[in-house]
């Protein structure tokens, strides 16, 4: 894996950029030392192109010129053009290089950024979920329900962080409860099976509801995820109620089956925008169960912490912390970096 060592750093400016289906968010690294300078986040709809929200929601804001970009998108990276699974914008290195100043663009996925973040996230941008705080230096892994559900992880071997993007959000999920077996059969396949991420982000919310609503022979009152987590964390809605428990038990599966793939001694990290609205129910026992119960293996996940992200902009400071110390980490840049 080629490994972007200190001679091939990016050089400074560098603009660092997450951008995601409905919200892009940038800042510009003026060196190793300095904090990132931040600006407004824009709304990709707000803008036809990617070159004209960086250059009216950045360049035109500051007095800085970027030499070098590093941006997550969600979404497979394999040419020079990179259509965004979510927005109108595609992305294209090539002419931000010709027709925009930069030297050098580097192109990510958007979980690898959350995965570069959880490599050094400080006590006040992690929540805890469970007895253990300390996050040992090992083998981690991110997921995160949002508008899907992303999933990286990021293996610790030779004093270097190796972050894994992958498409763990589309593992298969099956009923296991005695409850599961009732509710399952109310949920919508799609080519005959039923993965994490028709569960577990903000559509799956409702998939989980509206199955339990028919398994109860109920007319389902809501259709916005939020509302059914906002009903949900108030208990005054038994369907709401159940959905959050079963989501949160989902998740707290699919995290121990994560752990035990990569043997993520240093800890579960919960991305994405999901679990900060719903970490009432994530603090309830269900999800550290949920989680241990990996027989033969229940001692082993008992010692390993889960937290929730908090940090506001984590996938940016996970790209500023690679930007900074590229040397810490493994990152492949095979077809994915384009220079002047
Ligand atoms: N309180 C809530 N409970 C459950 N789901 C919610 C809640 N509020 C929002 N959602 C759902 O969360 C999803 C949005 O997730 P998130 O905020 O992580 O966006 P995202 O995927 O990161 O996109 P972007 O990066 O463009 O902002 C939507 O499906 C939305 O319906």
């Amino acid at each position: 894996m080629p490994k972007i060592t200190e001679n091939e750093q990016l050089t400074f400016p560098i603009l660092i950029g997450d951008i995601g289906g409905t919200n892009a968010r940038f800042s510009i690294l003026i060196d190793t030392y300095a904090e990132p300078r931040q600006f407004p986040i824009v709304h990709t709809a707000a803008f036809s192109t990617i070159e004209d929200a960086i250059q009216q929601g950045v360049l035109d804001k500051t007095s800085i010129q970027p030499r070098s970009a590093i941006l997550a998108i969600a979404g497979p990276i394999n040419a020079d053009e990179i259509p965004l699974t979510n927005c109108d914008w595609v992305v294209r290195p090539k002419a931000m290089i010709e027709e925009m100043g930069f030297e050098d663009v580097l192109i990510v996925n958007d979980f690898e950024a959350q995965a570069l973040a959880v490599a050094s996230l400080s006590d006040e941008n992690r929540e805890p979920i469970g007895p253990l705080s300390e996050s040992p230096i090992a083998s981690r892994v991110v997921l995160g329900p949002g508008t899907g559900l992303g999933v990286a992880g990021l293996l610790h071997a030779q004093h270097t962080w190796f972050p894994i993007p992958g498409e763990g959000g589309h593992v298969d999920m099956g009923p296991r409860s005695d409850r599961d077996f009732e509710i399952f059969p109310h949920l919508a396949r799609i080519d005959g099976r039923i993965s994490g991420e028709q569960l577990l982000c903000g559509r799956g919310v409702v998939n989980i509801y509206d199955a339990i609503c028919a398994a109860d022979g109920v007319e389902p009152q809501w259709s916005d995820p939020a509302d059914v987590s906002t009903h949900g964390l108030s208990g005054n809605d038994k369907q709401a109620a159940e959905t959050l428990s079963l989501f949160v038990t989902y998740l707290g599966r699919l995290a121990g089956d994560l752990a035990l793939v990569f043997m993520a001694r240093g800890g579960v990290f919960l991305a994405g925008g999901i679990p900060q609205k719903i970490l009432p129910a994530l603090k309830r026992p269900e999800f550290r169960a949920a989680f241990e119960d990996k027989a033969p293996h229940t001692g082993l996940m008992h010692t390993i912490p889960t937290f929730v992200v908090t940090h506001p902009l984590a996938a940016l400071s996970g790209l500023a912390n690679f930007a900074r110390t590229p040397a810490n980490f493994g990152l492949a840049t095979d077809g994915r970096r384009w220079r002047r």
